[in-house]
């Protein structure tokens, strides 16, 4: 019997909802059946499994090179692990900014083969075209503005984005086109703090903020820099709520340490 059936999923609705109600949407990135089991127990509403994966499951310096079945394999375990939180794929760079048919193809294979809900794009008014024919395809799809990571090349650096006045009016245009466009939600990332809480009002869907201030509707991060298993990565924006790195460090010491004082396995870790 399905676990839907008690345990109510998140929906597009439901975080629409929560924008209305003002009860902030919490969002972690997700990328291992495992940990997502974790996660969904512990309550977070929406699970992204974030091409960053890219970056901190494979160790790749941006996320450019993950492909559309790595990030297909990745969703599908995070899928598998979700009872009650809402599922969100990042569509890797090169599947979307081209052709709209080659676009639709991609959020359909990730759909039909991940079993995510919904999907999330990179970019405003140049991909709406692609963006339009997907959410008429029946598929949700999260918008995602400001650092734009799989654009880092055009960019140059991870700095704060639109600080000016022609990149701030660029972004309140291209959140509009995203929210006429179909949808859902969009992640806004490493803008001030005040234009991010002028987008979340001029918009009737949810924003979901990274380093973009706490008056959007909602914040995510990346699991492994929240837990503390990043080690190199500590922006200003970051809270680190655990250091895992480190504790994990002491528990592998320790093992390393009875294996070759024979200590481990003991009488009763033997058969
Ligand atoms: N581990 C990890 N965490 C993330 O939040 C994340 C990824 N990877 N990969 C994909 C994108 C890239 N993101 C980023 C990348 C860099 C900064 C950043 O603030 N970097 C520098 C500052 C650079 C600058 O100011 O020019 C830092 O302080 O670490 C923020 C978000 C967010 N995403
Ligand atoms: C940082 C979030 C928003 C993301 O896109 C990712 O983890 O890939
Ligand atoms: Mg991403």
């Amino acid at each position: 019997m399905s676990v839907n059936k008690v345990i109510k999923r998140i929906t597009t609705s439901i975080i629409r909802d929560m924008k209305n109600r003002g009860e902030k949407i919490s969002m972690l990135t997700s990328y291992d059946y495992s940990t997502a089991r974790i996660l969904d127990d512990a309550g977070v509403d929406i699970l992204l499994v974030g091409d960053s994966a890219a970056n901190v499951f494979a160790g790749f310096e941006t996320t450019l090179p993950i492909t559309l079945d790595n990030m297909i394999y990745h969703a599908s375990a995070v899928a598998r692990a979700a009872k009650r939180s809402m599922v969100i794929a990042d569509l890797p760079f090169g599947e979307y900014q081209g052709a709209t048919e080659d676009a639709y193809k991609a959020a359909v294979r990730m759909m039909k083969e991940s079993g995510v809900h919904a999907i999330k794009l990179e970019g405003g008014t140049e991909i709406i075209d692609n963006i339009k024919k997907i959410v008429q395809s029946g598929i949700p799809v999260c918008g995602h503005l400001g650092l734009t990571p799989q654009s880092i090349y055009k960019f140059g650096d991870f700095g704060v984005r639109a600080k000016e006045d022609a990149e701030a009016a660029k972004l309140k245009e291209d959140a509009l086109a995203l929210q006429e466009a179909g949808c859902f939600a969009v992640v806004l990332e490493k803008i001030p703090a005040a234009l991010a809480g002028e987008v979340s009002k001029m918009l009737d869907i949810p924003t979901i903020g990274i380093g973009a201030g706490n008056l959007c509707d909602g914040q995510v991060l990346v699991v492994n820099d929240m837990l503390g298993i990043t080690q190199e990565f500590k922006p200003k924006f970051l809270r680190q709520y655990l250091n895992l790195n480190e504790e994990i460090n002491k528990a592998v010491k320790q093992y390393v340490a009875d294996v070759k004082a024979q200590k481990y396995p003991n009488e009763s870790e033997q058969y």
